[in-house]
C-alpha cells in the first residue's frame, strides 16, 4: 500500500511544502528551514539555518506542539475520537499498549486514511499528512539478498536476520489479531481487495526506527520537525532537543555553538552507538568514523555440554558478549558467558519444579543460590575461590570466538561490486567489515594480556578442554592470578 501510495502520488508530498504543514499545525520555526542541503542531498532533508545563529542567545529554533508528538499516549488520545484506530489497538492487546505497537499501527492507519480506494475508515488528523513527508530509508532490512550477503562476518548480518524474523512474527500477529475486524478483513487482508503486505510493516518499522528518539517525559516518540534534524557526533553536534514545561518539543542551539547561514543544524542520535547500530537503525555511517566502537557476538553452548538444554532454558540474558572501546583499549562484558563456562562439577545444578498451574518449570542453581536471573551468576562466581579459573575459561572462550569471527572476515575479503548490488549497501558493508575487523583485532591483542597460563599447560588443550582446567590448575595449586576480565 505505501509503495503504491508513493508511486501514485497520494502518499507523498514535496518537502518544499513542509513548512506550510508545520505552521498550519502550530509548529514554530525560528531562523531555520527544512529542505535539502546542496551537495548533501544523499542525507535527505535536513534543518538549515536561514541566518547566522549564535548559541546562548537564540530562542528555540523549533517549537512543536505536544499534541503533534507521535507517542503512545497521543496515539491513545487520537483513538478516543477514531473508533477504527481504537478497535485496532484493542485487538492488538498487549502489543497495542507498547509504544512500538501503537505507533506502527497509527502510521499504517494514516496511510490507510490517505488511500483513495478506502472510504470511511479512520479520522483525518494533522499527522495524516506528516507521513507523506517521511522518506523511504534504505535500511539494511531493505537490502536485497545479494546485498545482505556482503554483511557476512559482520555483526549486522545476524541482527538483520533476527529483525526480519521478528518483523514477520509481528506482521502475522497483527494480521491474526485484526482479521475479524470487518474493514481490515476487506481493505487490509481481503484476497482481492486487501492492500497490506509485509513490505508495509517493514516500511512503518523503518520510519519509526530511523526517527524515534527518547523524548523527555514521554519516552520513545517521533517528534515531527525535530525529526528532520540530521545527525553529527561529538563537537560537530549543533543542537539538542528537550521538552518545555508544558511538554512541547523544542530544538535548541547548543550554548557554545555557532551555525552559519545555509549550514545544517544537527543533533546527535547517540554518540555511543556503534557502527553496526548506526547502519541498522539509520542506514548510514558518518564519513569520519574510524572505529566500529562496539560489537556484539553470539556465543553457542557446545553441543557436548550435557547441561546445554537446561542452560538455554534458564538463561534470562542475551546469548553473547559485547566488546567495546574504552580509553584506547577494548573491554568486554557478558552475563551469558558465565553460564557457558561453569558446569555440574563446579556447582551448577538444575531442578524441575511444579508451578501453581500444574506446569513444570526448570530452575538453575549455583551451589545454594537460585539463578532466577542469569546476570546474578557473575556475582556469585566472583565470590568463589575458583573465580580466577572461571575468568580464564571465559577469556579463552572469547579468544576462540573472536578468532573464528576474524576467520570469516578473512574468507569474505573485499568482494567486488557486481551489477546486482547498489553502491550504498556495497560501500557501507565494506566499511563495516573493515571497522569490525579492526576492533576484533584490537580485542585479540587486549585479550592476550588478560591470560597467563601456567607453563605446564598446553594452550590449545586449555582452550579446547575448558572443563578440565580447574583440576589441572589445582594439581599444581598455582592458580593464574594475573587473569583480568573487566
Ligand atoms: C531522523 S531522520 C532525519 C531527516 C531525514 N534526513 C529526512 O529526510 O527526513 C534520520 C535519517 O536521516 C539520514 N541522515 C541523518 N544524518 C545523516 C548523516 N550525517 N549522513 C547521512 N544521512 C543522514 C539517514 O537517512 C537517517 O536514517
Amino acid at each position: 500500500m505505501i509503495k503504491r501510495g508513493r508511486s501514485e502520488g497520494w502518499l507523498i508530498e514535496p518537502i518544499t511544502t513542509f513548512h506550510t504543514w508545520a505552521q498550519f499545525n502550530g509548529a514554530r520555526f525560528n531562523s531555520i528551514k527544512v529542505g535539502r542541503l546542496p551537495g548533501f542531498e544523499h542525507r535527505g532533508s535536513t534543518i538549515i539555518a536561514t541566518r547566522d545563529l549564535a548559541g546562548g542567545s537564540e530562542e528555540p529554533l523549533v517549537v512543536v506542539p505536544k499534541d503533534l508528538i507521535v507517542s503512545r499516549q497521543n496515539v491513545e488520545l487520537f483513538a478516543k475520537s477514531d473508533l477504527h484506530l481504537k478497535e485496532l489497538l484493542e485487538a492488538l492487546g498487549d502489543f497495542g499498549r507498547t509504544t512500538r505497537g501503537a505507533v506502527l499501527i497509527f502510521l499504517l492507519m494514516q496511510a490507510t486514511i490517505c488511500c483513495p480506494d478506502i472510504k470511511d475508515v479512520g479520522v483525518r488528523n494533522p499527522l495524516t499528512e506528516y507521513i507523506k513527508f517521511l522518506p523511504d530509508e534504505l535500511l539494511p532490512t531493505f537490502w536485497t539478498e545479494n546485498e545482505q550477503i556482503l554483511l557476512t562476518g559482520t555483526t549486522l548480518q545476524p541482527a538483520v536476520r533476527a529483525k526480519l524474523n521478528s518483523l514477520l512474527c509481528e506482521f502475522e500477529s497483527v494480521q491474526e489479531a485484526t482479521g475479524n475486524i470487518q474493514w481490515c478483513a476487506t481493505h487490509w487482508w481481503g484476497e482481492d481487495t486487501g492492500l497490506l503486505t509485509f513490505e508495509d510493516w517493514m516500511r512503518v518499522d523503518a520510519m519509526y526506527r530511523s526517527r524515534a528518539l527518547e523524548f523527555p517525559g514521554v519516552g520513545d516518540a517521533m517528534v515531527p520537525c525535530v525529526d528532520m534534524a540530521n545527525h553529527s557526533s561529538g563537537d560537530a553536534t549543533r543542537a539538542l532537543y528537550e521538552a518545555d514545561k508544558d511538554g512541547n518539543g523544542l530544538l535548541l542551539l547548543r550554548e557554545n555553538k555557532h551555525v552559519k547561514k545555509d549550514e545544517e543544524v544537527t543533533i546527535t542520535y547517540g554518540d555511543e552507538k556503534g557502527a553496526c547500530e548506526n547502519i541498522f537503525s539509520y542506514g548510514f555511517l558518518e564519513d569520519d568514523v574510524e572505529s566500529a566502537r562496539v560489537v556484539f557476538l553470539g556465543l553457542e553452548i557446545p553441543d557436548d555440554d550435557p547441561l546445554r538444554p537446561a542452560k538455554i532454558a534458564v538463561s534470562t540474558v542475551a546469548p553473547g558478549f559485547r566488546i567495546f572501546e574504552k580509553d584506547g583499549h577494548t573491554q568486554w562484558e557478558s552475563d551469558y558467558i558465565w553460564l557457558v563456562v561453569v558446569n555440574e562439577e563446579d556447582g551448577l545444578d538444575f531442578k524441575l519444579r511444579q508451578t501453581v498451574d500444574g506446569q513444570r518449570e526448570i530452575t538453575g542453581l549455583w551451589k545454594e543460590y537460585e539463578l532466577d536471573d542469569t546476570s546474578k551468576l557473575k556475582t556469585y562466581l566472583e565470590q568463589d575461590p575458583l573465580w580466577d579459573i572461571y575468568k580464564l575459561r571465559a577469556v579463552f572462550l572469547l579468544q576462540n570466538r573472536v578468532e573464528s569471527q576474524l576467520e570469516i572476515l578473512r574468507e569474505v575479503g573485499d568482494p567486488p561490486r557486481d551489477a546486482t548490488i547498489r553502491e550504498g549497501p556495497w560501500r557501507l558493508a565494506g566499511r563495516l567489515r573493515n571497522l569490525e575487523r579492526g576492533l576484533l583485532q584490537k580485542a585479540m591483542t587486549d585479550l592476550e594480556t588478560q591470560v597467563s597460563i601456567p607453563f605446564f599447560l598446553d594452550r590449545q588443550a586449555v582452550a579446547t578442554n575448558l572443563r578440565l582446567l580447574p583440576q589441572l590448575l589445582h594439581f599444581n595449586n598455582d592458580s593464574p592470578t594475573s587473569v583480568r576480565a573487566d
